[in-house]
């Protein structure tokens, strides 16, 4: 039996926790609420230059006008599986925007700086989630570290590509976006589809991790369309927002129990499409299941993807490879140093191995506009 000093104790303890955030029913797994800083706050301290914004403008344009047939140049997403470091990060960029300049008139570069890694189970969940690798968890860090970032990169005029994973994320950095992704673990999820109506800068949907392309075209289908939903404004107020949908909207096949990057695959994607009503085109993914998650695989994949736009192959209108200063990964390890300009997630093809890449689809752009006339 409880005496009556230890009843008055635990009730007293229970009260002395009760806030809005957790009562006597609600927030019982929660073991810490913190405060975000408004995306209105970092966006007024790191605001976006009229040059940036004309960057972010010009190569949104360019992708639409790719995948509405009005520009014949192929999108190529290259970059980092994740960021973890702004430095090196910043040296990557460095090295990319030559080769965005010389391929210009072939290839729109976007280079991936992605910050939000959806996990199979549990890991390192990115540079916004937890900047300092260490499970901290600084997000207020970590969200002004992204724009920070990003700003520095946009600023040499090298238009950047996130995926959207987390769904208040994207108030902090999402106007400084020219390409989106919607990963294959989250396509299926209705609040991503929705997301993607209302996201400003055109959106690629992964077919599902089981390699299912129906699900992605599903997803373009519903991102298309209006929806309302509830989400969060820059002042940081809960709000109901109303989309107007995304039509700058496409898939990306990333392989699943097999590859799927093969003509035949193409060909089984587009008719899926078709049958959705949707624009028979796709972009792919060099890596994930399309390498089998072995680097060097992406520059197998490549060479197959350029013979097949070189073919005169149209549906293609764009790529995916994931590129480091240098090739493969390594774990993050606490108490010890990390290998400089090596991925902390999916193991990458290094910097050097990219550049002959680049000019092998350059070239296949180039026979595909002769071959078509
Ligand atoms: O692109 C990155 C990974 O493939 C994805 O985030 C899943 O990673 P994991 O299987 O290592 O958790
Ligand atoms: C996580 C990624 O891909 P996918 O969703 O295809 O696994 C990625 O591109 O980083």
């Amino acid at each position: 039996m409880t005496s009556a000093h230890e009843h008055h104790t635990k009730t007293a303890n229970a009260e002395s926790l009760h806030t809005l955030d957790h009562t006597r029913t609600d927030g019982l797994r929660v073991s810490s609420v913190r405060p975000l800083i408004s995306p209105a706050l970092l966006q007024e301290k790191w605001p976006a230059s009229e040059a940036v914004q004309s960057v972010v403008e010009r190569s949104r344009n360019a992708i639409s006008d790719v995948l509405h047939g009005r520009d014949d140049r192929l999108v190529v997403v290259v970059g980092p599986c994740s960021i973890h470091d702004h430095a090196e990060a910043i040296a990557y960029a460095n090295l990319l925007r030559p080769e965005m300049e010389r391929h210009a008139r072939d290839l729109i570069v976007v280079m991936r700086v992605y910050f939000e890694k959806p996990r199979t189970t549990v890991g390192w969940k990115g540079y916004i989630n937890d900047p300092r690798l260490d499970g901290s968890f600084a997000i207020n860090e970590g969200v002004e570290r992204a724009r920070e970032l990003l700003l520095d990169i946009i600023g040499r005029e090298l238009p950047v590509a996130v995926e959207y994973l987390d769904l208040i994320s994207p108030q902090f950095i999402s106007d400084l976006v020219s390409w989106g992704a919607i990963g294959a673990r989250t396509t299926e999820s209705q609040s991503h589809r929705q997301l993607a109506s209302g996201l400003s800068c055109p959106v690629g949907f992964k077919n599902g991790t089981d390699g299912g392309v129906k699900v992605a075209a599903d997803a373009i289908v519903a991102a298309q369309a209006p929806h309302a939903f509830l989400g969060l404004t820059k002042m940081g107020q809960s709000a109901i927002f109303e989309t107007r949908g995304n039509h700058d909207t496409h898939i990306i096949l990333r392989g699943g129990k097999v590859p799927n990057y093969s003509r035949a695959d193409v060909d089984a994607a587009c008719a899926e499409l078709k049958k959705s009503g949707l624009t028979e085109q796709v972009m792919i993914d060099f890596s994930h299941a399309n390498s089998s998650k072995q680097h060097l695989k992406q520059i197998e994949v490549g060479a197959d993807v350029a013979g097949q736009i070189a073919a005169g192959d149209a549906r293609i209108m764009g790529v995916m490879i994931e590129s480091h200063l240098n090739e493969g990964r390594q774990d993050i390890v606490p108490g010890q140093k990390l290998k400089p300009g090596v991925s902390v997630t999916d193991a990458c093809i290094s910097f050097a191995q990219t550049v002959p890449l680049l000019t092998q689809l350059a070239q296949a752009v180039q026979a595909r506009r002769k071959a078509r006339g």
